[in-house]
């Protein structure tokens, strides 16, 4: 059997001989086809052979199950570059394909061998009859669950869909069934047989320990420079100082998109690339970073959890967690993607009390949420937190101080959940990291012979925890280590237990203090870090719930709410009585709310971030995945991020970004007028602060100044001192004879006029109107606020500028050297397309302060006129495309459109009616008309835009015509 076991494993395979004996003892049982098998090997170990090669030689076929369609395409298609016969049936397959596999299935001697599904397609329906025909045919050689730890409610990524393959068993009755997992701790491997109902399978189950891999802990928040520490690590790591002998290549995880984004933009910045690779991207981006980062271009990815399932890579020498894992299993499963060639490799944790505290708190709330869905508590609900406490239980003083651990101890066995012992802390830890892992999984201690840092280096660890404790210390005054769950006993006088699983418990120790309302325990997804505490007499759950809600108000992300929890919390341990409590919380909200700036346009992304990366895995980790970290929401500010990396302060967006919200608007479930709001503010700051930094630019420097500045320069010289006032881009040159600039203005006016009246509106027009036209827009004073913007200078923004004003001015010099016609022409199409309220708006009568030129005529702005001009005499107008006529408009929406994208939604709703119109209208149009139009346009939503001052403004901007004016407010 060995011999002809191994030429099949030659020639289906390639492989000379099995990768272990174990991997040759599972091969052989499952051949057998005379019990059930259960495999629990390392990550690496090749488990898939164990099925795949067995598979080959049966007569039907097998059918796999498996988690995700990403690892089953990765799965089918190495076996089919091996010419096996592989296939999946799944929702993103093409209906011909599909028909193609059903009909080959249906076949009397189908060619497949293995046929791959995921554990929903299995129950679903549509597949049913497929099964059932080819069970009663006797087809089915073998039923093999990949990842068996999905199944059990005790696993770290328990996909309830994997439950329904218990039924899926009994209806195959004799067909064998094999199971495979890396990660199952002895009541996983429990739940897996006694889920998928094996009859006493034979277990092959082999220490989790790998030998090759090096794990070592830094604490992050003590590097002067955490980017520079993992660039060095990146550095040893694929050995690139040996020159022509650096191999490999490396992953690192991140939580968030945005941790992705700065650490590959910080490593590609220090001088190793890397590319960020999350779910935000477009599906061919993801898959063309994982395609370079496979073929050794990148070498270095930085990914969420999202990336790495089902990436057979060999020599990957790293793997660094920027973020903590949520479970120490997940933990081993993603760490394990290092070394697969067997070679040395490192994995490294840069460790944050920050991230641990965020998680703790996703983690109960999660827990919380499903037992709010469920109804009910279940002992399974444990399983996340004792695999997470597992990596990070206790703080790093009870591990430095035996005292410590024993009282640590102590409350945990005080707890109703069962705490691991403390010991066992992976990322914490009082012994080797291997040891921890291996207690974890059940397996004995393993020889580590030096492969993590605390047996290489005991003392060092140690000290690098009493440093972080003494850090932390001196950050948290008054508090002290918590224990597992929260229990802090000196803080709050002995007995009393913190927000945890044991908070229903025990409410009988009071501490003596004052008369106490009856204390009602907190309920289950009570987010108030000590919920169960009396300490503050007076100071119930119920008073201080809603002190919470006022600190994490409006709702940002989950990271506010845990800022706010730690807020409450600090506020919490610094009072002394109720009513210092609650004017302490008033004091931060207020604080809150005059520090912080209108929300972020990014705001809803960590949202949108949650609900994407749901494809990733499991509902938990999800939502950690989009998690904000509380540092990045505390400073309020916009990040100063660098040219070209995603996610940077450019305020530019696509249309399609801006279609999204509107949609949304449309259905009534987003407002996107915050958003709107702010981009229109970030785009002025940002036209501001770029012009006001070259003018000074040229201002500082000599060289660049007089003769030796080009024209170019110059015009933006001249531009930025003018940048007050954008509008001026496209009001007449200051060369235009008086006269002309008379009829423009009152024409323009005219022109604005029923939308609105913002040119007279501003007192300081009246006060001077003899020195600017009404067609000038009136400039507001910049503020300090506004001059302090962050905006990043990119040279060749600043250049495009240029060009671009230059062409503007010459386009202005175009159309200004027209004469104007009467006003009796026709109204341009763009007029009556903009609103049609503004007929109605022009027969009410204007407001009282409005303002006319001297000579009382209301004329109303016609670019036809221009274009007459333009034109030859009796000559029909040169018909201009669409795209001509696009091109046109977007010229002039500069600065509010750049490198394909628009400045606010706003001015892209104007821009697609403008070009609908001329679209629906199917009449030719001469080039100076559509320029006139589109000059008028954008004036006139630039305009509209400058008279928003609030929120509320803004929303009138859809009817354009009823937007407030500093007047009306008046
Ligand atoms: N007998 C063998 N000889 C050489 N290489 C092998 C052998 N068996 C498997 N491999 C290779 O080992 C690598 C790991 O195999 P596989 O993906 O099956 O691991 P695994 O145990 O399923 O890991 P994980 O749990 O991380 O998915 C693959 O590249 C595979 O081709």
């Amino acid at each position: 059997m060995t011999t002809s076991l191994k030429a099949a494993l030659k020639t289906h395979f390639g492989f000379e001989n099995f990768r272990s004996k174990l991997q040759e003892d599972v091969v052989k049982a499952v051949v057998r086809r005379d019990r059930d098998v259960f495999v629990c090997m390392p990550t690496g170990a090749g488990k898939s052979l164990c099925y795949q090669l067995p598979a080959v030689l049966a007569e039907g076929i097998t059918l796999v199950i498996s988690p995700l369609i990403a690892l089953i395409q990765d799965q089918v298609d190495h076996l089919k570059s091996l010419n096996i016969p592989a296939c999946s049936i799944n929702s993103k397959l093409p209906a011909g394909e599909r028909r193609l596999i059903l009909a080959d299935l249906g076949s009397s001697s189908p060619k497949l061998k293995l046929l791959y599904i995921t554990p929903e397609m299995v129950a679903s329906p549509s597949f049913q009859p497929c099964l059932t025909d080819l069970c009663t045919r006797g087809l089915l050689s073998y039923l093999a669950v990949d990842e068996a730890h999905c199944v059990s409610q005790w696993g770290h990524d328990f996909r309830p869909d994997y439950l329904k393959l218990g039924g899926l068993r009994t209806r195959l009755p004799g067909v064998p069934c094999l199971a495979l997992t890396a990660t199952a701790p002895k009541k996983v491997q429990e739940d897996i047989s006694e889920s998928l109902k094996l009859s006493s399978p034979l277990s092959f189950v082999t220490p989790v320990f790998r030998s090759n891999l090096h794990y070592d802990v830094i604490f992050r928040e003590m590097l002067p420079n955490p980017y520079v520490h993992l660039y060095a690590f990146v550095r040893k790591s694929l050995a690139l100082d040996a020159g022509s002998n650096a191999q490999g290549c490396g992953i690192v995880y991140c939580r968030t998109r945005e941790g992705c984004e700065t650490v590959a933009y910080q490593l590609t910045k220090l001088g190793v690339l890397a590319k960020a690779y999350h779910a935000g991207l477009k599906a061919g981006d993801r898959t063309e970073v994982q395609h370079e980062w496979m073929q050794g271009k990148v070498l270095v990815i930085v990914a969420t959890i999202s990336f790495g399932m089902g990436v057979d890579k060999a020599n990957v020498r790293f793997v660094a967690h920027w973020n903590l894992a949520k479970s120490l299993a997940s933990y081993y499963q993603e760490s394990g993607r290092a070394g697969r060639d067997g070679l040395p490799s490192s994995c490294r944790t840069y460790y944050s009390p920050k991230d641990k505290e965020q998680l703790n708190f996703l983690i109960r709330q999660e827990i919380g949420r499903r037992q709010e869905k469920r109804g009910s508590a279940k002992e399974t609900d444990k399983a996340g937190i004792t695999d997470f406490e597992a990596m990070v239980s206790d703080s790093p003083r009870n591990v430095a101080s035996p005292e410590n651990l024993a009282a640590a101890a102590a409350a945990a066995g005080a707890a109703s959940l069962s705490c691991p012992d403390t010991s066992l802390s992976l990322h914490l830890p009082t012994s080797c990291r291997h040891a921890t892992i291996s207690k974890f999984f059940g397996d004995k201690t393993p020889n580590c012979a030096g492969a993590c840092d605390y047996c290489r280096n005991p003392k060092g660890v140690r000290a690098q925890l009493e440093k972080a404790a003494a850090l932390s210390t001196k950050t948290e005054a008054q508090s002290r280590p918590s224990g597992p769950f929260g229990f802090q006993p000196d803080l709050y006088e002995g007995g009393k237990k913190g927000y945890g699983f044991e908070r229903h418990g025990d409410s009988s120790d009071a501490a003596g203090e004052g008369p106490r309302e009856d204390f009602v325990p907190p309920d289950v997804d009570c987010p108030l870090r000590e919920a169960s505490s009396q300490r503050i007499p007076r100071l119930t759950v119920k008073k201080s719930r809603p002190t919470l809600s006022s600190m994490s108000s409006p709702p940002l992300s989950c990271g506010t709410l845990s800022l706010a929890v730690d807020l409450e919390h600090e506020v919490f341990k610094s009072s002394k009585s109720s009513n210092l409590y609650k004017a302490a919380v008033l004091k931060k909200v207020s604080e809150m709310k005059k520090t912080a700036p209108a929300p972020a346009r990014g705001n809803g992304d960590d949202e949108t971030e949650v609900k994407e990366e749901a494809t990733a895995s499991s509902s938990c980790s999800d939502e950690l995945q989009g998690f904000t970290s509380a540092s990045e929401i505390y400073s309020m500010k916009r990040k100063r991020v660098g040219a070209g990396q995603r996610g940077s302060s450019n305020p530019f967006v696509t249309a399609k970004e801006l279609l999204k919200p509107s949609m949304l608007d449309s259905k009534g479930t987003e407002s996107g007028s915050e958003s709107n709001t702010d981009a229109s503010s970030a785009v002025t700051s940002s036209i501001r602060a770029r012009a006001n930094a070259a003018a000074a630019a040229s201002l500082s420097s000599p060289t660049k100044t007089g003769k030796a500045m080009s024209k170019k320069q110059q015009k933006l010289a001249e531009a930025a001192k003018s940048s007050r006032n954008i509008s001026q881009y496209f009001v007449k040159k200051p060369t235009v004879e008086k006269s002309q600039e008379e009829e423009m203005e009152v024409d323009e006016e005219g022109l604005d006029a029923p939308l609105s009246h913002t040119t007279t509106a501003d007192p300081r027009e009246d006060s001077k109107p003899q020195e600017h036209s009404p067609e000038v827009i009136p400039v507001e004073s910049e503020t300090e606020e506004e001059s302090k913007t962050d905006v990043i200078i990119i040279p060749d923004e600043v250049e495009e500028e240029a060009l671009e004003l230059e062409q503007l001015q010459e386009t202005d010099k175009e159309s200004t050297a027209e004469p104007n016609k009467p006003a009796e022409e026709a109204k341009p199409p763009l007029i009556s397309e903009v609103s049609d309220d503004v007929k109605a708006n022009r027969e009410s009568p204007p407001p009282a302060k409005r303002s006319r030129p001297a000579d009382g005529r209301r004329v109303t702005f016609n670019p036809n006129v221009q274009e007459r001009a333009l034109l030859p005499v009796n000559e029909p107008p040169k018909p201009v495309t669409l795209k001509e006529a696009a091109d046109i408009v977007v010229r002039y929406l500069d600065p509010f459109y750049t490198q394909g994208k628009f400045a606010n939604k706003e001015l892209f709703k104007s821009f697609a009616r403008y070009l609908s119109h001329l679209l629906a209208e199917g009449r030719s149009r001469g080039k100076g008309q559509v320029k006139a139009e589109a000059k008028a346009l954008i004036k006139k939503l630039f305009s509209s835009v400058k008279r928003c001052e609030s929120e509320e403004d803004w929303k009138h901007l859809k009817r354009p015509h009823s937007c407030k004016t500093t007047e009306n407010k008046e």
